[in-house]
């Protein structure tokens, strides 16, 4: 490892540490990762930098397991089951942790775009495709101003609302390899709008990723329509 590897590796382990103070006391962080408080302290606070070898442990330890128990810590639920998840989205530091862990476990390729609807995936597009070094492209539920030509796509609901996604045309190349992301899937009716925007600009869909699957039809509804993989960092019933 040379000296730049070593410090970015640091880093991530500060950032993990960081994402998991949040719901802990330093107590609970030493009995987690099993390095004495004051430490922790110390490399939460930015002080002093973790060794490569404690940092190695840090960052490998935080897998899929972990972020999910750590999304689940995160989000709340209403009496009627809707979730708020703005604990999540509004974390930025949180998803980029998500997103090599996403790509690890769903063996996603690296895509040219990440796609995603406003407005709650766009913070986790933004941590994909900065983890890919991708173009980050975002639908909206209205036309953006000064843009002229769009991809669009609209589908009746089951409560018989219309709703239509709109997509800047020159956001996404015919050829492009595009990962479909969104924090969270229950109909699937989003996603299905997104992988049509994606089949219009002859885009290669390369997979769909959900920090939170509500049920299984939205998954289901995903992978009828694609043979990529689908993948869900953690799923509620
Ligand atoms: O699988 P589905 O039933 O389609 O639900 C999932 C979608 O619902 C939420 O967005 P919402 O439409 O509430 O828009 P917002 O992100 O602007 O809040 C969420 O961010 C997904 O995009
Ligand atoms: N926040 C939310 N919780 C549960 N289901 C949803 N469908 C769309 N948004 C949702």
């Amino acid at each position: 490892m040379n000296r730049a590897e070593k410090a970015a590796l640091q880093l991530q382990a500060v950032a993990v540490l960081r994402m998991l103070k949040e719901t802990r006391t330093y107590e609970e962080l030493s009995d987690v990762t099993g390095l004495p408080a004051g430490d922790l302290n110390r490399y939460v606070n930015g002080h002093v930098l973790p060794g490569t070898d404690r940092a190695s442990e840090v960052v490998e330890a935080v897998g899929r397991e972990a972020l999910a128990d750590e999304l689940l810590a995160r989000v709340e639920f209403d009496d009627e089951g809707y979730v708020d998840n703005s604990g999540v989205v509004f974390d930025q530091p949180f998803l980029d942790l998500v997103a090599p862990v996403a790509a690890e476990t769903f063996e996603f390729e690296s895509p040219d775009v990440v796609l995603t609807a406003a407005t709650d995936g766009i913070t986790l597009g933004a941590a994909m495709a900065s983890f890919f070094d991708a173009r980050l492209a975002y639908a909206k539920k209205s036309k953006e101003t000064a843009v002229e030509e769009f991809i669009e796509s609209r589908q009746r609901l089951a409560s018989g609302i219309e709703l239509t996604y709109y997509l800047p045309a020159s956001a996404i190349d015919a050829g492009d390899t595009v990962l479909v992301v969104d924090d969270l899937i229950r109909s699937g009716e989003t996603q299905e709008l997104l992988l049509d925007i994606a089949l219009q600009a002859d885009a290669d869909v390369t997979g769909v990723f959900t920090l939170i699957a509500v049920g299984d039809e939205g998954m289901d509804r995903a992978r009828a329509i694609t043979d990529a993989p689908v993948g869900a960092l953690t799923t509620f019933e």
